[in-house]
């Protein structure tokens, strides 16, 4: 025990000292398979979330930050995977909206359902009310793997963050990728194939996207070429890398270890009797 305690703090102050200045420790020495030693710290890691409207670019951005080596989480990817056939949320939706939102194979009918929810507020609303546990369970999972691996962040899209509310109190930065309403609904007819109407029925159903960027602390302008999209994400991905956001909680930890060590420390060698 007493090897761990010192050991275990050492270990992590190189590790974060070292990542401090830039130094790629993880990719020398594999810290993602030091499960027990990473689990040991709970507060060393923080939650970034990203939202935006639909086809606001969102998992275009997303993608920017995997290459660059980020920890990400896509819930539109989790969304899709906890409704295939034989998990709870399949059964619960055909339950609630019969066998005609699926198709041959038994797959849910994306297209069929998007209509349906899309357009009618009150079945948009049950569809959520059966997917977003689902969603949420998945969503802590992932975060907790990337949490064992090491990350020092997380970087969670979320397409509803800011209309479900639920989650935002765990972000530590929240960050909207934005553009303009006529460039949505142009990207958003494009690349969905939609007429004007279910695509502006689709934009209807969140928050203005302008609301949403004045509720977050980071907005990402996506109105204009990607290039100058491309330009803001490397530089919040920068200010993220220095963000030393993580590390109140890990000295909180290490001070609380220190202590316990301490308080061992004068039990073994003052207080109790020597043999
Ligand atoms: C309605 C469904 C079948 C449409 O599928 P489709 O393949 O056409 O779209 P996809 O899943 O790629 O979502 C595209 C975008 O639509 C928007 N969107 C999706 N679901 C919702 C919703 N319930 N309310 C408002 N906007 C939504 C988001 O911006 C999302 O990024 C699907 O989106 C779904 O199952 N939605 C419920 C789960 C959910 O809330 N997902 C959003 C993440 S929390
Ligand atoms: N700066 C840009 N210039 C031109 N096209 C773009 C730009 N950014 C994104 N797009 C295109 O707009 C569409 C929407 O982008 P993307 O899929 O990244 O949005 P999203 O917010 O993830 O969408 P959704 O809400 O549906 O998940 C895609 O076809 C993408 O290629």
């Amino acid at each position: 025990m007493m090897v761990l305690v010192s050991v275990a703090p050492a270990i992590l102050a190189i590790r974060s000292l070292s990542r401090s200045f830039g130094v790629p420790v993880r990719d020398h020495l594999n810290w993602g398979a030091w499960p027990p030693v990473t689990s040991l710290f709970p507060g060393k890691m923080f939650l970034v979330g990203l939202t935006g409207g639909i086809a606001s670019g969102k998992s275009s951005v997303i993608q920017v930050f995997q290459q660059l080596g980020c920890a990400v989480i896509d819930v539109d990817v989790i969304a899709r995977h906890v409704v295939q056939p034989g998990y709870p949320a399949h059964r619960r939706i055909v339950e609630a909206f019969g066998t005609e939102v699926l198709l041959e194979n038994g797959d849910i009918d994306r297209k069929v359902l998007g209509d349906l929810i899309f357009n009618q507020p009150d079945r948009r609303h049950l569809l959520n009310s059966i997917t977003h546990p689902e969603i949420c369970k998945e969503m802590m999972k992932e975060t907790f793997k990337f949490f064992l691996r090491g990350y020092r962040y997380v970087i969670l899209d979320i397409p509803l963050l800011f209309e479900t509310k639920k989650l935002l109190k765990y972000m530590k930065h929240t960050v909207v990728v934005y553009c303009d309403r006529d460039t949505q609904l142009a990207r958003l007819m494009q690349r969905n194939s939609l007429n004007r109407d279910d695509a502006e029925a689709r934009i209807k159903a969140q928050l203005p996207l302008k609301d949403k960027a004045r509720m977050a602390r980071h907005v990402l302008d996506n109105s204009g070429e990607w290039s100058v999209t491309k330009r803001q994400v490397v530089l919040l991905h920068a200010e993220l890398e220095r963000s030393l956001e993580y590390l109140p909680l890990r000295l909180g930890v290490l001070t609380g270890l220190a202590g316990i060590a301490s308080l061992l420390y004068l039990l073994t060698h003052y207080l109790l009797p020597s043999p």
